[in-house]
This record gives structure tokens, C-alpha cells and sequence, in this order.
């Protein structure tokens, strides 16, 4: 029996282990101590790896695993070191397993809130290890009644604010990509001005590192902070900028940080560490047996059904999130693929551009319908290499454009979705929709209104509209024993019809080119679905 391999490239809870070598179809390599180049040997057979913040999913990895791999598994939230474009590229999905952990980092966030506050570890550390009894010298301050600004109130951000209000703080939020009411429905204030944010007590960001984040708190805005200002980073290292945060706290402009990430892991000889006025810890946020016992089982669960192409939960790169789709969407998907696979091979020629147009509640999605075409489009030349992560990719790298357009609803057609493909010899352009919801049906195919369901073998016809073509066809197909299961007609205002014939066996060339030799004929295509 053919298996799976899932390569396990950082340490995850030992039930996620078992999950995996429980699978008989599932052949597991733990390869978490192995060193990096070893891991480079061993990805190279998986169909499917587990990562963690300790492996970069970068340029290296990418090229020892495409051609191969289907799917990454993110082991936790961030996925700052995963190249998301070089594995769409590669048609590699990637995914996450977003919320095992939140209250683990939370809960690390308070730790920290709580020991600058009190400056905890060092009292600890002067008892425990200096046996120093100096009660005076460790006054520390409260939490009540400080302002919080929370940068970022998502998953994390957001428990941390509710959190701290049971502490009596006054807490303030920035995230320019929430509701407001999602902070004020748990009494917290909101803002869109990010120097509320400057101005507060303590500051604690809960962003992801990106473009936009990285760097967000630099000198700057550390120079238009209060004198004594507390700075929490439990999110990634480099949202604030690690030299100007060096500087705040060695000039004492902040008093005190608590920082579980930092630019470089591991970051033993990072110059924060030398610093008397910091709290940190080993990228600890997510370390409770609690979450790491959820991650393991989530992120197994997940690669075991991406290895078995059952399903990407929590997929970072596909083109529409599941889950968020109406159902109605969904059967267009897979006629859009169908439509833009069947225009191809009318069009046997190399393709320069593929417009889908949508009209009705379907236009919405016509992105997405785009790169269910192209796949379908694209399907003849690139084999198993086109998938829906990589379409965008491939149609760009051949140099084809991709265009999309929301017409204005039909006024026959609840929903229509047109697909024209241009080559550098025709032009081909075909309309379908759906009867019944889940009905697929081709109603036009340029500008003949037909009505044919895309399936099957399929010969296109097109002929001058004389009497008699129909028998001809009819009867040099008899003569190849093709027998016909399926025959619909269009005509248009120039004298000319189109015959779709479906057909219950494959057309060999012979009968196609004695089609074409019939007087009527115009031009005859062949297409299997
Ligand atoms: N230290 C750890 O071990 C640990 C553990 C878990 C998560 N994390 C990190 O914590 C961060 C947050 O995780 P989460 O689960 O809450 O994610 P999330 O996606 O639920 O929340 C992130 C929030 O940041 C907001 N945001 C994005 N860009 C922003 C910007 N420019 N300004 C303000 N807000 C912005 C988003 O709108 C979102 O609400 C991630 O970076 C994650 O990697 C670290
Ligand atoms: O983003 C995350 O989920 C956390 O930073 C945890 O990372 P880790 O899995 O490497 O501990």
C-alpha cells in the first residue's frame, strides 16, 4: 500500500506523534533533531511537513521540496518565516493552526505585564541566588488604574485587554482591521490614532510581523512615549525596533521591558540581554502543556488530511477560504474549471489571455472563478503541475494575462459566467450557468445559444446552415461505430450552426478529419471533460 510521508521537522507534542504513526497510511519521520541540512535530505519525499518558528520555510526548503510536497503545516500562529508566495509558487498549500496557543500567549503576556511591573525575576534572582534580604529595594508599581494600549486585537490582543481590565487598568486598542465595537463591546476604548497608543502606561503589540508591522515602534515613536513607559513584546521580534528599544531602556526613557521574541532566535548573544531593566524569555508563548498538546493533535489532524487531499483546514494561501463561501459558489468553481479546460481544447494554440466575466450574485466571486478557470485552462500544458495555489503563478509566468470583470445582471440568467480564452489563432468564448442550483449548463459558446451540459466527449461542429449536415454527421459517424448519446443545436443571424454532439466513446482523428471534410463544414474541434 502506497503511503504518505510526513516529515516532523520541529518537537511537537508526543500525542501529535502517535496521531501520526497511528495512520496506516501515513508514514512519519520524526526529523526535529536533525540538523538542517539532514531535514533538506529528508523533505525532499514528503508529501506533507510540520513546522515550527525554529524551521524558515524559505528558498532552500521551497526547492528541495516542490515537485513533491503538497502542503505545509505551520505547527502555531505566525507564519513570518514561511515564504506564503514561494510556495504558492510551487503549488505547496500552506496552513496554520490558529488558536492553540492564544491563551498560552496571553497568559505569558501577563507574566511579563506583571513581572515588570515588579521586577520579579530580579528580587527572585537576589534572594534565590544572592540570598539578599533588601525588601526596600524592590518597590515596583500596580496595574490598576495604568493605561494599556494593545496593538493588534485579534485572538491574543484581544484577551489580553478583557485580561487586564480585570485588573483595573484603563485599556485602549489599535487595529485598524477590527470592528470597533469588538474592543468596545468588552470595555475597551478604541482608536484609529496611533499616538493614544504612544501616550499610555504600558504598551503591548500582539500584531503579525509583516511590511506594514515590522519596525512600528522605533525611536520615534519611543521618543514621543511617556518617561517610564513599560514595553511588552509577545507577538515576534522586531515590531519594535531592537536597537531603539536598547536605547529607550539604557537611557531609562522605559523603565522596563518583557520581550519572549526577538529579531534573531535563538538570541543568547542579543545585546538586550545585558541590560538590567528587561524581562525576557525564550519564545515561550506558546509552551503550556495545555497548548501544546492542541497544537499537536490539530496540526497531525491537519496533515494527515492535506497528505490524504481530503481537505486544508485554516489554508493561508488558497484562492477562497471555504468556509466562507455560499454554497451556490461552490458548483460554479468546478464548472468554471470545466468551461475553461473545454475552451482550451477548441483552441489548441498557445494562450494569450483569459477573461471570466460574472453576472448576478456570482460576480462576487470572480476571482476566485478565474483561477478555477485558468487551472481547467491551463490543465493540457502544465499537467499535474497547475493547482488552484499556483494558477496565478503559472498563467504569469507564460506570460498570460488573466482579466476579470462584475457585469451587470442578466436579464435571463439568474447567474452567468462567461469565459473567453484568446490564443494566437481564435478566440473562444462560452457562457454558462446552473439550473436548479447544481445543474450545470453551457448556454452559449460564441454566440450560438446552446444548451448542453459540459461532459463527456463533445465534438463542436460548426457548419453553414443547409439541410441535410445533420444526416451527414450522423451517418459518418454511424460508419465509425461512434455512437451518438447527446446532440444539441444552435444557429446564428449569419447562416451558420453550431452542432455540440456528445458521444458515448473517444473520436479518433480519422472520423474528426472526415468531419471536416463534409461540404458544409466550417471548422470541427474535439473536447473531452
Ligand atoms: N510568543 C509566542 O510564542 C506567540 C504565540 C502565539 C502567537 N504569537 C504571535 O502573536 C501575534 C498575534 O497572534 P494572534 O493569534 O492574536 O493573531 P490574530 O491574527 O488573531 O491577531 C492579529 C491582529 O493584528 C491586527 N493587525 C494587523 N496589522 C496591524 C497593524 N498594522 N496595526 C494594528 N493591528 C494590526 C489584525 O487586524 C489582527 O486583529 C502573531 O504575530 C503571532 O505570531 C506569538
Ligand atoms: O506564532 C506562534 O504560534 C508562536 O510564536 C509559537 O511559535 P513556536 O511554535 O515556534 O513556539
Amino acid at each position: 500500500m502506497e503511503k504518505y510521508k510526513i516529515v516532523v521537522c520541529d518537537h511537537i507534542h508526543e500525542e501529535g506523534l502517535n496521531l501520526l504513526r497511528r495512520d496506516d497510511k501515513i508514514d512519519m519521520v520524526f526529523a526535529a533533531d536533525m540538523d538542517k541540512t539532514a531535514l533538506l535530505d529528508v523533505i525532499k519525499e514528503a508529501d506533507v511537513a510540520i513546522t515550527r518558528s525554529s524551521t524558515d520555510v524559505d528558498e532552500k526548503f521551497i526547492n528541495a521540496v516542490k515537485g513533491k510536497m503538497k502542503a505545509i503545516v505551520r505547527a502555531g500562529v505566525g507564519v513570518d518565516n514561511v515564504d506564503i508566495p514561494g510556495c504558492s509558487k510551487e503549488g505547496i498549500i500552506v496552513m496554520n493552526v490558529p488558536t492553540a496557543n492564544t491563551i498560552a500567549a496571553v497568559e505569558l503576556t501577563m507574566t511579563h505585564m506583571l513581572s515588570c511591573m515588579r521586577m520579579f525575576p530580579y528580587s527572585h534572582d537576589h534572594l534565590k541566588n544572592q540570598r539578599i534580604w533588601k525588601r526596600e529595594k524592590w518597590y515596583g508599581y500596580e496595574l490598576k488604574g495604568k493605561k494599556l494600549g494593545v496593538i493588534g486585537f485579534g485572538n491574543i490582543g484581544s484577551r489580553v485587554g478583557i485580561r487586564s481590565k480585570a485588573f483595573e487598568m484603563d485599556v485602549i486598542a489599535y487595529d485598524p482591521y477590527i470592528h470597533p465595537s469588538k474592543a468596545t463591546d468588552v470595555g475597551v476604548k478604541y482608536t484609529t490614532n496611533f499616538d493614544d497608543i504612544l501616550s499610555c502606561d504600558i504598551i503591548t503589540i500582539h500584531t503579525p510581523k509583516n511590511k506594514e508591522t515590522v519596525g512600528m515602534i522605533g525611536a520615534d515613536e519611543i521618543a514621543k512615549m511617556k518617561d517610564g513607559v513599560v514595553l511588552i513584546n509577545c507577538a515576534r521580534g522586531g515590531l519594535y525596533d531592537e536597537d531603539a528599544l536598547y536605547d529607550g531602556l539604557k537611557s531609562g526613557k522605559i523603565r522596563f521591558a518583557g520581550i519572549d521574541v526577538f529579531n534573531k532566535e535563538p538570541a543568547i548573544d542579543n545585546k538586550l540581554l545585558d541590560l538590567d531593566n528587561i524581562c525576557v524569555s525564550p519564545h515561550l508563548g506558546a509552551n503550556t502543556f495545555e497548548s501544546q498538546y492542541n497544537i499537536a493533535v490539530e496540526a497531525a489532524q491537519q496533515a494527515i488530511e492535506a497528505a490524504k487531499g481530503i481537505a486544508y483546514p485554516h489554508a493561508l494561501n488558497l484562492p477562497i477560504d471555504e468556509t466562507k463561501i455560499p454554497a451556490f459558489v461552490k458548483p460554479f468553481l468546478e464548472m468554471g474549471q470545466k468551461i475553461g479546460f473545454l475552451a482550451s481544447q477548441m483552441n489548441k494554440a498557445p494562450i494569450v489571455s483569459i477573461k471570466v466575466s460574472g453576472r448576478g450574485d456570482i460576480a462576487e466571486y470572480v476571482n476566485s472563478l478565474a483561477t478555477f478557470v485558468t487551472v481547467g485552462a491551463l490543465a493540457d500544458i502544465s499537467g499535474d503541475t497547475i493547482n488552484y495555489v499556483n494558477a496565478d503563478f503559472v498563467a504569469k509566468e507564460r506570460g498570460i494575462k488573466v482579466e476579470t470583470e462584475e457585469l451587470p445582471a442578466s436579464p435571463v440568467y439568474k447567474n452567468l459566467v462567461t469565459v473567453k480564452l484568446t490564443t494566437d489563432k481564435d478566440v473562444i468564448e462560452i457562457s454558462a450557468t446552473m439550473f436548479n442550483d447544481d445543474v450545470q449548463r453551457i448556454v452559449d459558446i460564441n454566440g450560438f445559444g446552446v444548451d448542453v451540459e459540459p461532459k463527456g466527449n463533445m465534438i463542436l461542429f460548426k457548419n453553414t446552415d443547409v439541410p441535410g449536415v445533420i444526416g451527414q454527421v450522423g451517418t459518418l459517424l454511424a460508419a465509425h461505430e461512434v455512437n451518438i448519446a447527446d446532440f444539441r443545436l444552435g444557429r446564428n443571424k449569419s447562416s451558420e450552426a453550431l452542432a455540440v454532439i456528445i458521444v458515448d466513446s473517444a473520436v479518433n482523428d480519422k472520423t474528426l478529419k472526415e468531419l471536416s471534410n463534409l461540404n458544409a463544414c466550417i471548422s470541427v474541434s474535439y473536447a473531452r471533460i
